[in-house]
């Protein structure tokens, strides 16, 4: 069988989807990304082959930071990594739209984590591209970033699939969407939104080096390409952003006080030197755990919306309390409204890891595509 997509999905086109059997309208989709969560992407594309469950989607072009490569009818799936390796055409965010071709629905997948192309984001919406996106620097960051998106969305009558910027593609950002559009004022929000800082907590036993724990959760795909950025609190502070102005609170990000785990001297490090430094943190964590151990309390990095005011670090929570339990990789996500005022709407799951992130950019991929 060809490799694309679009021949996949020819298969048993609408049967697969359960639809009436209507020619599905072609959807280009370029991504950006081949590392963690991009690979993963590729994967899901290549399982629904033999599915024919995304008739209609076409895989036009693939970059990484280096190379890329263009095919108008479909790349082969299984081959991206030598076809890459093998090309003499650069990466240029520039030729992304062109590779694109000039018709029907345009999609760029962004799985990276590069402010350079998040840049990108709203010029592309309001040229018409939608965009489909893990990383969180448009939304996450400062205000007229995100309402840059919000603005071109309108202008370009796009859409911004930003289901796995939080939670990994939990249904977080949907279900706050869904109480506003229902008439509900969101009014809190608490909950632990870093799935590897939850993965550390959840394994950390004041014993072994919390700094093999990091290396842990890294190798296995769960934390930023650079650890600082969660050990942080800064990969939660988008997240917490984010949420909240989806949820009508247009915060600044310097309002969200955050309390960072990484130490001065770690913060100051060239990116290749944070490995050797990771062990840095093992006597600062192996004291907060003591400390809340010998209280029979537990570890957990919660952010925190609590009337308007932002906040994001690490507590140390009653063995009972409802955001210290959950296990792996778990988010869970308190939320008050208007109708859940006393008992909040709580959204629990996997909340990193490159599997679900790929699987909630490409549900976003599989809504703007039917329209
Ligand atoms: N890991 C997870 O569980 C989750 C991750 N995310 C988000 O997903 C995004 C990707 O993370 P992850 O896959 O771990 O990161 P990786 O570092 O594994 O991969 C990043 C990829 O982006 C490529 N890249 C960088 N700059 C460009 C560019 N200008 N044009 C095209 N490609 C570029 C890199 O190219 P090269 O190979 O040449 O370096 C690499 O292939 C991040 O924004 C992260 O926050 C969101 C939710 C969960
Ligand atoms: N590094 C992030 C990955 C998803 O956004 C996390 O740990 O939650």
């Amino acid at each position: 069988m060809s490799a694309s997509v679009a021949e996949a999905l020819h298969a048993s086109p609408a049967r697969a989807r359960g639809s009436a059997a209507v020619e599905a309208p072609a959807v280009h989709l370029a991504l950006l990304g081949t590392g963690t969560v991009g690979s993963a992407v590729l994967e899901r594309l290549s399982a629904w082959q033999s599915t024919g469950f995304a008739e209609g989607l076409t895989l036009a072009h693939v970059a990484n930071s280096r190379r890329s490569i263009s095919r108008p009818g479909g790349v082969a799936l299984r081959q991206v990594a030598d076809a890459l390796a093998a090309s003499p055409c650069p990466s240029r965010l520039d030729d992304v739209a062109g590779r694109l071709g000039g018709s029907g629905r345009r999609i760029v997948i962004d799985a990276t984590a590069s402010a350079e192309v998040a840049a990108r984001h709203a010029d592309w919406l309001q040229d018409g591209l939608h965009v489909v996106t893990a990383c969180k620097l448009a939304r996450g960051t400062g205000l007229a970033a995100w309402r840059a998106v919000e603005t071109a969305c309108a202008a370009g009558q796009t859409e911004y699939g930003d289901s796995a910027t939080v939670g990994a593609g939990l249904p977080l950002l949907r279900s706050i969407r869904a109480l506003r559009a229902g008439g509900d004022r969101v009014t809190a929000i608490a909950g632990v939104l870093s799935g590897s800082l939850a993965w550390l907590f959840n394994h950390y036993d004041g014993l072994r080096p919390f700094s093999g724990f990091v290396r842990q959760a890294r190798d296995a795909g769960f934390t930023e390409p650079d650890p600082r950025e969660d050990l942080s609190g800064e990969d939660v502070r988008r997240k917490l952003l984010i949420l909240a102005r989806a949820a009508g609170f247009e915060l600044e990000q310097d309002t969200v006080r955050v309390t960072s785990l990484v130490p001065d001297a770690m913060a100051a490090l060239g990116r290749s030197d944070v490995d050797a430094a990771l062990p840095q943190l093992d006597v600062p964590l192996r004291e907060r755990f003591a400390a809340a151990y010998k209280n029979g309390e537990k570890l957990r990095f919660v952010a925190r919306l609590e009337d308007g005011a932002a906040r994001v670090g690490l507590e140390s929570l009653p063995a009972d309390h409802p955001l210290a339990g959950g296990a792996g990789t778990d988010n869970k996500v308190a939320i008050w409204s208007d109708r859940y005022d006393e008992q909040p709407l709580v959204i629990q799951g996997p909340g990193a890891g490159a599997g679900v992130t790929a699987a909630g950019m490409l549900d976003d991929v599989l809504r703007i595509a039917a329209g």
